[in-house]
């Protein structure tokens, strides 16, 4: 985007919509983000790379950098008086940080996403979403993400950047770290609707039903297969780190319920992983679906619930919906 005039967010976002709240808190997400990425950056200097004896909810191992992010990000969120609750990752309850009032807001968040990641340093992030209170009172955190203002992440790979869907349109901010501040370099991403790129993690085959070992048989046979064409594999086991490059340049991401997680309902998480990117995806003319129906259209039914997700270009997230009928 050189000699183009640079967009900051601030600005960005204060042209995009008129609500200076909504713009207030996106900034205070986007400061929680440009903090994590320099603790990300400097945890091997700080001695926070390994594991702390802590488990999250889920029973998951906390690494130091989930509790510093989350952290941050209470921080932030903190100095934002329309912020009314708060539904964490790391923290088992819906935070209430006051009495909520009509048109506040209630945010949901994976302070460090692809946390396995850390202690290789491949890239990792911070996904969130953006709720609102309908009435003086109202209680309700679990809506479906039809209901949601806007949702984004921040992807800490060789650069910075931060992603924002809002308004129906999805843009990509870099982190300028000499000017502190991220501006527009990825303006309305889309995801082309076709594509020869899935992402999965293939070391779980054995426990895939026929819906997700069919498609993966049809990529994998390549030309001489029913898909007559060649098909990549990517995994980085960070959804934000695979999500982005299906935003850079198409693909396909599974992570399905499977034999040994349905119990649970399946690996990731609906509030503060799958709702906000299948509003990115679907904003980015994408699609995202559980196998049965759009995740944007699942009643959440519990804060830290796991579900399906296959999302991505559409073409082949109706191919792969097609093989659960
Ligand atoms: O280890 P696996 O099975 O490949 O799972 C990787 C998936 O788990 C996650 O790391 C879960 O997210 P957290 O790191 O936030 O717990 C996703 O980012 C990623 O897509
Ligand atoms: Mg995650
Ligand atoms: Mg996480």
């Amino acid at each position: 985007m050189t000699g183009q005039a640079r967009v900051s967010l601030t600005a960005f976002i204060a042209d995009e919509q008129d609500d200076p709240h909504l713009g207030a808190l996106v900034d205070a997400v986007a400061s929680a983000c440009w903090s994590i990425s320099r603790i990300v950056r400097k945890a091997a200097l700080d001695g926070n790379l390994g594991t702390t004896n802590c488990h999250n909810v889920q029973g998951e191992d906390q690494k130091p950098l989930d509790i510093l992010a989350n952290d941050e990000f209470f921080r932030a969120l903190g100095q934002c008086p329309q912020v009314a609750a708060v539904l964490s990752e790391e923290v088992g309850e819906v935070i209430w940080m006051k009495a909520p009032k009509r048109g506040d807001f209630t945010l949901s968040c994976d302070p460090l996403d692809g946390s396995s990641n850390l202690d290789a340093n491949l890239s990792v992030g911070t996904i969130f979403a953006v709720g609102q209170v309908a009435n003086d009172g109202d209680r309700t955190v679990l809506k479906t993400g039809r209901s949601l203002r806007c949702a984004g992440y921040a992807v800490y790979g060789p650069s910075t950047m931060f992603v924002l869907a809002l308004n129906g349109q999805v843009n990509g901010f870099t982190l300028d770290e000499d000017a502190d501040d991220f501006v527009l370099t990825h303006p309305n991403l889309k995801i082309p609707p076709e594509t020869s790129e899935f992402a999965i993690n293939a070391s779980r085959q054995a426990h895939w039903d026929d819906a997700v070992t069919d498609y993966v048989e049809g990529c994998i046979a390549g030309e001489q297969g029913p898909r007559a064409k060649t098909f990549n594999m990517r995994w980085t086991a960070s959804m934000v780190a695979d999500v982005h490059r299906i935003l850079t340049r198409g693909g396909v991401f599974l992570y399905p319920a499977d034999a040994q997680n349905r119990s649970q309902g399946g690996k990731l998480r609906l509030m503060y992983e799958a709702i906000p990117m299948a509003m990115i995806a679907e904003a980015a003319g994408g699609a995202a679906t559980d196998g049965i129906a759009p995740i944007l259209d699942i009643e959440p039914q519990g804060p830290h619930q796991r579900i399906a997700v296959v999302l991505g270009s559409s073409s082949e997230v109706s191919l792969i919906a097609d093989g659960y009928r």
